[in-house]
Protein backbone atom coordinates (compact mmCIF):
# COMPACT_ATOMS: atom_id res chain seq x y z
CA UNK A 1 0.00 0.00 0.00
CA UNK A 2 2.95 2.50 1.04
CA UNK A 3 4.54 1.75 -2.17
CA UNK A 4 2.21 3.28 -4.37
CA UNK A 5 1.46 6.43 -2.33
CA UNK A 6 2.89 9.41 -3.20
CA UNK A 7 6.04 10.60 -1.31
CA UNK A 8 6.73 13.77 0.24
CA UNK A 9 9.58 14.94 1.61
CA UNK A 10 9.65 17.30 4.70
CA UNK A 11 13.01 19.46 3.75
CA UNK A 12 13.96 20.86 7.16
CA UNK A 13 15.70 19.93 10.17
CA UNK A 14 13.29 17.77 11.75
CA UNK A 15 12.96 20.28 15.36
CA UNK A 16 12.09 22.96 12.29
CA UNK A 17 9.96 20.82 10.21
CA UNK A 18 6.00 19.44 11.56
CA UNK A 19 6.30 20.75 15.35
CA UNK A 20 3.43 22.60 16.36
CA UNK A 21 0.78 20.70 14.74
CA UNK A 22 -1.72 17.80 16.58
CA UNK A 23 -0.52 14.57 15.60
CA UNK A 24 -3.47 13.16 14.25
CA UNK A 25 -3.37 16.39 11.91
CA UNK A 26 0.05 15.32 10.59
CA UNK A 27 -1.32 12.08 10.28
CA UNK A 28 -3.70 12.94 7.59
CA UNK A 29 -0.84 13.37 5.39
CA UNK A 30 0.74 10.05 6.22
CA UNK A 31 -3.05 8.68 5.21
CA UNK A 32 -2.14 10.19 1.60
CA UNK A 33 1.28 10.42 1.19
CA UNK A 34 4.69 8.44 2.32
CA UNK A 35 6.19 10.65 4.50
CA UNK A 36 9.80 10.95 4.25
CA UNK A 37 12.57 13.06 6.84
CA UNK A 38 15.38 14.95 5.40
CA UNK A 39 18.39 12.94 6.38
CA UNK A 40 20.82 14.23 4.11
CA UNK A 41 22.92 16.81 6.49
CA UNK A 42 24.67 18.46 3.83
CA UNK A 43 23.72 20.59 0.08
CA UNK A 44 26.26 17.40 -1.77
CA UNK A 45 24.98 14.79 0.29
CA UNK A 46 21.05 15.94 -0.86
CA UNK A 47 22.06 16.10 -4.60
CA UNK A 48 23.25 12.44 -3.96
CA UNK A 49 20.39 11.35 -2.26
CA UNK A 50 18.09 12.87 -5.55
CA UNK A 51 19.17 10.26 -7.10
CA UNK A 52 19.03 7.63 -4.37
CA UNK A 53 16.15 7.65 -1.65
CA UNK A 54 14.13 10.75 -3.02
CA UNK A 55 13.25 9.15 -6.50
CA UNK A 56 9.81 9.36 -6.74
CA UNK A 57 9.56 12.79 -4.63
CA UNK A 58 6.08 14.32 -5.78
CA UNK A 59 5.82 16.89 -3.29
CA UNK A 60 8.20 18.85 -0.92
CA UNK A 61 7.87 20.86 2.48
CA UNK A 62 10.33 24.13 2.60
CA UNK A 63 11.03 25.92 5.93
CA UNK A 64 13.41 28.94 6.12
CA UNK A 65 15.41 26.05 7.95
CA UNK A 66 15.89 23.82 4.82
CA UNK A 67 18.48 26.54 3.68
CA UNK A 68 20.41 25.97 6.90
CA UNK A 69 20.65 21.98 5.71
CA UNK A 70 21.01 22.24 2.33
CA UNK A 71 21.24 25.88 1.13
CA UNK A 72 19.15 28.13 -1.07
CA UNK A 73 16.52 26.13 -3.55
CA UNK A 74 18.05 28.33 -6.39
CA UNK A 75 18.48 27.01 -10.02
CA UNK A 76 21.10 24.63 -9.48
CA UNK A 77 19.30 22.95 -6.55
CA UNK A 78 15.54 23.03 -8.39
CA UNK A 79 17.72 21.34 -11.41
CA UNK A 80 19.13 18.76 -9.00
CA UNK A 81 15.43 17.74 -7.83
CA UNK A 82 14.13 13.93 -9.19
CA UNK A 83 11.71 14.74 -12.27
CA UNK A 84 8.80 13.40 -9.91
CA UNK A 85 8.98 16.70 -8.10
CA UNK A 86 5.58 18.81 -9.05
CA UNK A 87 5.23 20.66 -5.87
CA UNK A 88 7.64 22.67 -3.42
CA UNK A 89 4.97 24.18 -0.47
CA UNK A 90 7.19 26.72 1.75
CA UNK A 91 6.14 27.64 5.14
CA UNK A 92 5.75 31.21 5.15
CA UNK A 93 4.11 34.36 3.47
CA UNK A 94 7.79 35.35 1.78
CA UNK A 95 9.20 33.13 -0.58
CA UNK A 96 12.38 34.69 -1.92
CA UNK A 97 14.14 31.56 -0.46
CA UNK A 98 12.90 29.60 -4.04
CA UNK A 99 13.68 30.37 -7.04
CA UNK A 100 9.96 30.26 -8.79
CA UNK A 101 10.88 30.69 -12.40
CA UNK A 102 13.16 27.77 -12.45
CA UNK A 103 10.49 25.88 -10.76
CA UNK A 104 7.87 27.01 -13.59
CA UNK A 105 10.64 26.51 -16.18
CA UNK A 106 10.71 22.42 -14.70
CA UNK A 107 7.09 22.06 -14.13
CA UNK A 108 7.09 22.61 -10.28
CA UNK A 109 4.12 24.34 -8.93
CA UNK A 110 5.18 26.49 -5.44
CA UNK A 111 2.79 26.97 -2.56
CA UNK A 112 3.33 29.06 0.55
CA UNK A 113 1.34 30.49 3.63
CA UNK A 114 -0.47 34.10 2.79
CA UNK A 115 -3.45 35.02 5.42
CA UNK A 116 -1.63 32.84 8.09
CA UNK A 117 0.94 35.04 9.14
CA UNK A 118 -0.95 37.97 8.89
CA UNK A 119 -1.41 38.73 12.48
CA UNK A 120 1.31 37.63 13.88
CA UNK A 121 3.32 39.57 11.83
CA UNK A 122 1.27 42.71 12.26
CA UNK A 123 1.82 42.75 15.58
CA UNK A 124 4.74 42.83 15.57
CA UNK A 125 4.84 45.83 13.08
CA UNK A 126 2.71 47.65 15.43
CA UNK A 127 5.08 46.57 18.19
CA UNK A 128 7.90 47.99 16.33
CA UNK A 129 6.08 51.15 15.59
CA UNK A 130 5.13 51.78 19.15
CA UNK A 131 8.67 50.81 20.66
CA UNK A 132 9.88 53.34 17.99
CA UNK A 133 8.10 56.40 18.23
CA UNK A 134 7.76 56.20 22.19
CA UNK A 135 11.86 55.14 22.12
CA UNK A 136 10.89 51.98 24.34
CA UNK A 137 14.16 50.01 23.65
CA UNK A 138 16.66 53.00 24.71
CA UNK A 139 14.05 53.26 27.87
CA UNK A 140 14.75 49.55 29.03
CA UNK A 141 18.32 50.03 28.24
CA UNK A 142 18.89 52.79 30.31
CA UNK A 143 16.85 50.78 33.44
CA UNK A 144 18.58 47.60 33.38
CA UNK A 145 21.73 49.91 33.09
CA UNK A 146 20.84 51.35 36.44
CA UNK A 147 19.63 54.97 34.31
CA UNK A 148 16.59 55.49 35.12
CA UNK A 149 15.63 58.32 32.91
CA UNK A 150 18.97 59.79 32.68
CA UNK A 151 19.95 60.88 29.49
CA UNK A 152 16.17 59.77 27.61
CA UNK A 153 15.20 62.47 24.63
CA UNK A 154 11.73 63.05 24.24
CA UNK A 155 9.81 60.23 22.33
CA UNK A 156 6.43 60.85 20.29
CA UNK A 157 2.99 60.30 20.70
CA UNK A 158 1.58 57.64 17.92
CA UNK A 159 -1.65 59.22 17.87
CA UNK A 160 -2.18 61.83 15.44
CA UNK A 161 0.32 61.05 13.38
CA UNK A 162 0.28 59.13 10.18
CA UNK A 163 1.07 55.90 9.37
CA UNK A 164 2.05 54.95 5.59
CA UNK A 165 1.77 51.71 4.53
CA UNK A 166 3.55 50.38 1.57
CA UNK A 167 2.14 47.07 0.20
CA UNK A 168 -1.10 47.07 1.64
CA UNK A 169 -2.24 43.48 1.66
CA UNK A 170 -2.90 41.07 4.51
CA UNK A 171 -0.33 42.17 7.24
CA UNK A 172 -0.55 45.71 6.34
CA UNK A 173 -4.41 45.79 6.63
CA UNK A 174 -4.34 44.13 10.28
CA UNK A 175 -1.17 46.83 11.26
CA UNK A 176 -3.78 49.22 10.09
CA UNK A 177 -6.21 48.62 12.45
CA UNK A 178 -3.83 48.17 15.20
CA UNK A 179 -2.50 51.44 14.81
CA UNK A 180 -5.93 53.19 14.29
CA UNK A 181 -6.60 51.97 17.63
CA UNK A 182 -3.87 53.83 18.88
CA UNK A 183 -5.42 56.96 16.35
CA UNK A 184 -3.01 57.07 13.90
CA UNK A 185 -4.32 57.38 10.35
CA UNK A 186 -3.70 55.72 7.60
CA UNK A 187 -2.25 56.40 3.97
CA UNK A 188 -1.22 53.40 1.89
CA UNK A 189 0.67 53.35 -1.44
CA UNK A 190 0.38 49.95 -3.95
CA UNK A 191 1.22 49.75 -7.53
CA UNK A 192 -2.78 50.30 -8.24
CA UNK A 193 -5.64 51.21 -5.61
CA UNK A 194 -7.29 48.62 -4.10
CA UNK A 195 -10.77 47.98 -5.67
CA UNK A 196 -13.35 48.18 -3.78
CA UNK A 197 -11.69 50.37 -1.42
CA UNK A 198 -10.79 48.80 2.13
CA UNK A 199 -13.44 49.08 4.40
CA UNK A 200 -11.52 51.17 6.49
CA UNK A 201 -10.42 54.84 6.86
CA UNK A 202 -7.49 54.98 4.72
CA UNK A 203 -6.58 56.59 1.59
CA UNK A 204 -4.89 55.84 -1.51
CA UNK A 205 -1.75 57.81 -2.59
CA UNK A 206 -1.02 56.67 -6.37
CA UNK A 207 2.71 58.46 -6.03
CA UNK A 208 5.64 56.90 -3.67
CA UNK A 209 7.00 59.98 -2.93
CA UNK A 210 4.04 61.51 -1.75
CA UNK A 211 3.38 59.27 0.87
CA UNK A 212 6.70 59.70 1.96
CA UNK A 213 6.43 63.05 2.06
CA UNK A 214 3.59 62.08 4.38
CA UNK A 215 4.34 59.60 6.48
CA UNK A 216 5.63 59.94 9.96
CA UNK A 217 5.88 56.11 10.40
CA UNK A 218 6.36 54.75 6.96
CA UNK A 219 6.15 50.37 7.23
CA UNK A 220 7.46 48.15 4.60
CA UNK A 221 4.92 45.49 4.10
CA UNK A 222 5.58 44.15 0.69
CA UNK A 223 7.43 40.60 -0.87
CA UNK A 224 11.04 40.44 -1.86
CA UNK A 225 11.29 40.01 -5.87
CA UNK A 226 13.21 41.23 -8.66
CA UNK A 227 10.71 44.58 -8.65
CA UNK A 228 11.41 45.14 -4.94
CA UNK A 229 15.19 44.35 -4.29
CA UNK A 230 17.12 47.60 -3.16
CA UNK A 231 13.52 49.86 -3.88
CA UNK A 232 14.29 51.86 -0.69
CA UNK A 233 17.30 54.07 -1.06
CA UNK A 234 18.51 57.34 -0.22
CA UNK A 235 16.14 58.58 -2.55
CA UNK A 236 13.15 57.50 -0.90
CA UNK A 237 14.76 58.38 2.43
CA UNK A 238 15.37 62.20 1.12
CA UNK A 239 12.09 62.31 0.53
CA UNK A 240 10.72 61.50 3.97
CA UNK A 241 9.86 63.31 6.31
CA UNK A 242 12.56 65.03 8.83
CA UNK A 243 12.27 62.55 12.01
CA UNK A 244 10.12 60.27 10.52
CA UNK A 245 10.38 56.11 11.25
CA UNK A 246 11.00 53.24 9.13
CA UNK A 247 9.44 49.99 10.01
CA UNK A 248 10.50 46.95 8.34
CA UNK A 249 8.62 43.32 8.96
CA UNK A 250 9.35 42.31 5.13
CA UNK A 251 12.52 41.14 4.03
CA UNK A 252 15.75 43.29 4.60
CA UNK A 253 16.91 43.16 1.00
CA UNK A 254 13.72 45.33 0.36
CA UNK A 255 15.83 48.33 1.64
CA UNK A 256 19.62 49.91 1.01
CA UNK A 257 21.29 49.45 4.17
CA UNK A 258 23.55 51.70 4.46
CA UNK A 259 21.25 54.22 3.09
CA UNK A 260 19.20 53.40 5.99
CA UNK A 261 22.14 53.88 8.19
CA UNK A 262 23.05 56.81 7.07
CA UNK A 263 19.65 58.39 7.69
CA UNK A 264 19.55 57.53 10.73
CA UNK A 265 23.15 58.95 11.91
CA UNK A 266 21.90 62.67 9.94
CA UNK A 267 18.72 62.63 12.24
CA UNK A 268 16.57 62.78 8.94
CA UNK A 269 14.81 58.91 10.08
CA UNK A 270 14.53 59.20 14.11
CA UNK A 271 14.37 55.43 14.69
CA UNK A 272 13.52 52.40 12.83
CA UNK A 273 12.17 49.40 14.25
CA UNK A 274 13.84 46.18 12.34
CA UNK A 275 12.53 42.22 12.29
CA UNK A 276 14.70 41.68 8.98
CA UNK A 277 17.78 41.90 7.66
CA UNK A 278 19.83 41.73 4.36
CA UNK A 279 21.59 38.91 5.47
CA UNK A 280 20.46 36.85 8.51
CA UNK A 281 21.17 35.93 10.53
CA UNK A 282 23.93 38.62 10.46
CA UNK A 283 22.88 42.00 11.65
CA UNK A 284 24.97 45.31 10.90
CA UNK A 285 27.30 45.99 14.45
CA UNK A 286 26.10 49.62 13.37
CA UNK A 287 22.88 49.16 14.03
CA UNK A 288 23.35 46.89 17.01
CA UNK A 289 25.77 49.78 18.18
CA UNK A 290 22.20 51.90 17.96
CA UNK A 291 20.02 52.50 21.27
CA UNK A 292 17.57 54.74 19.34
CA UNK A 293 16.51 51.30 16.84
CA UNK A 294 14.33 48.58 17.89
CA UNK A 295 15.80 44.95 16.45
CA UNK A 296 13.99 41.91 16.56
CA UNK A 297 15.86 38.57 15.13
CA UNK A 298 13.11 37.95 12.37
CA UNK A 299 9.99 36.65 15.23
CA UNK A 300 7.29 37.91 12.62
CA UNK A 301 5.61 34.50 13.17
CA UNK A 302 7.13 32.98 15.92
CA UNK A 303 4.13 32.39 17.77
CA UNK A 304 3.13 28.87 18.82
CA UNK A 305 -0.48 29.62 17.64
CA UNK A 306 0.65 30.63 14.23
CA UNK A 307 3.32 28.12 13.36
CA UNK A 308 0.45 25.57 14.05
CA UNK A 309 -1.56 27.37 11.59
CA UNK A 310 1.31 27.80 9.11
CA UNK A 311 2.34 24.24 9.29
CA UNK A 312 -1.20 23.27 9.38
CA UNK A 313 -1.94 25.32 6.01
CA UNK A 314 1.41 23.52 4.47
CA UNK A 315 -0.08 20.37 4.99
CA UNK A 316 -3.34 20.75 3.82
CA UNK A 317 -1.63 22.76 0.10
CA UNK A 318 0.33 18.88 0.43
CA UNK A 319 -2.74 17.08 0.85
CA UNK A 320 -4.66 18.34 -1.44
CA UNK A 321 -1.90 18.60 -4.11
CA UNK A 322 -1.08 14.89 -4.21
CA UNK A 323 -5.00 14.29 -4.15
CA UNK A 324 -5.12 16.11 -7.40
CA UNK A 325 -7.30 18.78 -6.18
CA UNK A 326 -3.51 21.20 -6.75
CA UNK A 327 -2.32 23.63 -4.60
CA UNK A 328 -4.51 25.71 -2.36
CA UNK A 329 -1.97 28.40 -2.13
CA UNK A 330 -0.22 28.99 -5.29
CA UNK A 331 2.57 32.09 -5.69
CA UNK A 332 1.35 34.89 -7.06
CA UNK A 333 3.81 34.35 -10.06
CA UNK A 334 2.32 31.00 -11.30
CA UNK A 335 -1.15 32.10 -10.67
CA UNK A 336 -3.06 32.99 -14.68
CA UNK A 337 -3.50 36.82 -15.21
CA UNK A 338 -0.96 37.48 -12.34
CA UNK A 339 0.71 40.99 -12.48
CA UNK A 340 3.44 41.76 -9.98
CA UNK A 341 2.48 42.88 -6.43
CA UNK A 342 2.69 46.16 -4.88
O1 LIG B 1 9.05 35.99 7.27
C1 LIG B 1 8.09 35.27 7.41
C2 LIG B 1 7.25 34.87 6.32
O2 LIG B 1 7.59 35.20 5.17
O3 LIG B 1 6.24 34.21 6.56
Amino acid sequence: MTMTMPKVLICANPSFGVRWVKAEQKSKLGAVAQVLELESTTRDEFFKDCKGKYQGVVGIYHHNDSSAAVGKFNQEFIDALPPSVKYIVHNGAGYDQIDVDACTARGIQVGHTPKAVDHATATTGSFLAISALRQFYRAEVNIRNGNWKSGLKPAYDPEDRVLGIIGMGGIGTIMAHQLMAFGMSVIYHNRREIVPSPDFACEYVPALSDLLARSDVVSLNLPLNEHTRGMFGAEQFAQMKDGAVLVNTARGAVVDEPAMIAALQSGKLASVGLDVYPDEPRVNPTLLAMDNVTLLPHVGTETSDTQRKMELLVLDNLISAVTGKGLINLVPEQQRNHDHPA
